[in-house]
């Protein structure tokens, strides 16, 4: 039960696809580890890979924060009661000192800041009084913010397709113009003298935000928890919460609306190595994000993990089978995460490939073919693996591809 009257904080990380929004949660959970936290991960995938990579790399499991997935779907528009409910039952349930939002990658800040500070008509819970917005951050990835600058993309209005949709584009100013902090990460990327004129143009896009250069989401928390910088008055002159309120937001499905598709590949058995990393090094063009786990015929004993953003594709060793833990610890991922035995492999337990792809304008069904004649055939299962080669070798993740463009 929440314990007295003090509203509890709400952080709201967005920003678009692939920018740092996970790496920078990670990276604050870890270094608050008194923190006691409660997160919502919304990942509109059938399956919420990020809460899995949040859980498998920031050892949240052993901790005490929840996480709260909302999949399929975007909390800007179809789960904004859904996350409303679930944030309400939360608060009745447990103590928690603050609440930290992950969006997607395609959802718009201001609907998702709305929900929390007017509540939302088709959910039980009115979340006003009980959590308070503390600050919105959004999550800039320099790298391909200044890539589309440069050659004028990034901001034009040739975001809006000929069906009137909004694009990603459009809510990437939509999460300059709309936030408190912006966090212009991938700064590792980008030369000095460019960081700087880009932070010029950042800041005259939203003079009132603190602009604060990020590699590897390594930012203080003290810079994104409790700086009590969302102003709800100023918020709503804004002209962006005006025309939310009167246009709504009536759109059935996030992806339509944004015209971004994605599908899950998964399967249970492993891939061909050689075969996975050809597929993963040219991957169609209009795949903008992709990221899971894999399992590589060879390798049993590690998780790979897949990671593409941008024009960068990244694949190699990265987390851990359950099944290879000792047995006390995987009762303890079973207690926490009981939907993990549903898929329990007797002899490979938990192994397996979970991948998911975002993208616009793509073959969805060529690509799910490709997939599929990366997988090992019934004969491949009777070989011997560990003959095969293995081209994601034993460090960490690394690069596949890199378009030159
Ligand atoms: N070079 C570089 N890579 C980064 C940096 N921050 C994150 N990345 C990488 O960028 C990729 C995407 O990072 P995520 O944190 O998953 O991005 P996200 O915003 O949560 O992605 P979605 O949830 O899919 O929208 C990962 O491969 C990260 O390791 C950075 O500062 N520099």
């Amino acid at each position: 039960m929440v314990s007295n009257n003090t509203p509890i904080p709400v952080t709201i990380l967005s920003g678009s696809l692939g920018a740092g929004k996970t790496t920078t949660l990670n990276n604050v959970l870890n270094s608050e580890r008194e923190l006691n936290a409660a997160v919502v991960i919304n990942d509109m995938g059938e399956v919420n890979i990020d809460a899995d990579l949040v859980e498998r790399e920031s050892e949240l499991s052993q901790s005490d924060e929840e996480i709260i997935e909302l999949s399929n779907g975007c909390i800007c528009c179809r789960l904004r009661g859904d996350m409303l409910d679930e944030v309400g039952r939360l608060a009745k349930e447990r103590d928690f000192e603050y609440l930290l939002v992950e969006s997607s990658g395609i959802s718009e800040p201001i609907p998702v800041a709305q929900t929390f500070a007017r509540g939302f008509e088709d959910a039980e819970f009115d979340p006003t009084g009980v959590y308070e917005l503390d600050t919105m951050v959004s999550v800039v990835d320099a790298h391909s913010f200044w890539q589309g600058f440069d050659s004028g993309q990034a901001l034009t209005d040739d975001s809006i397709d000929p069906q009137g949709n909004r694009v990603p584009e459009e809510a990437l100013m939509d999460q300059i113009e709309f936030c408190d902090v912006l966090l212009l990460n991938k700064c590792d990327l980008v030369p000095e003298e460019e960081l700087e004129e880009m932070e010029a143009v950042l800041q005259a896009l939203q003079p009132r935000a603190q602009i604060i250069r990020t590699e590897h989401g390594a930012v203080d928390a003290a810079e994104i928890l409790n700086t009590g910088r969302f102003d709800f008055e100023r918020a709503s002159q804004s002209a962006g919460w005006k025309r939310e309120l009167q246009d709504g937001h009536h759109h059935e499905a996030a992806a339509e609306e944004h015209g971004v598709t994605s599908f899950v590949f998964d399967a249970d058995r492993p891939f061909h190595p050689d075969r996975i990393a050809r597929l993963f090094a040219d991957l169609p063009e209009g795949i903008v994000r992709a990221k899971g786990f894999f399992w590589s015929a060879g390798r049993e004993d590690i998780a790979m993990g897949l990671d593409k953003a941008g024009q960068s594709v990244r694949a190699g060793p990265s987390g851990t089978w359950i099944a290879t833990l000792p047995e006390a610890e995987q009762q303890r991922y079973f207690a926490i995460r009981p939907g993990i035995k549903d898929d329990w492999d007797e002899h490979w337990g938990d192994r397996g490939i979970e991948l998911v792809f975002i993208g616009r304008e793509f073959d969805e069904e060529s690509l799910i073919r490709r997939l599929n004649d990366c997988l090992l055939s019934d004969a491949e299962m009777d070989e011997d693996w560990r003959t095969y080669p293995d081209p994601f070798g034993s460090d960490e993740q690394r690069e596949l591809a890199l378009a030159n463009n």
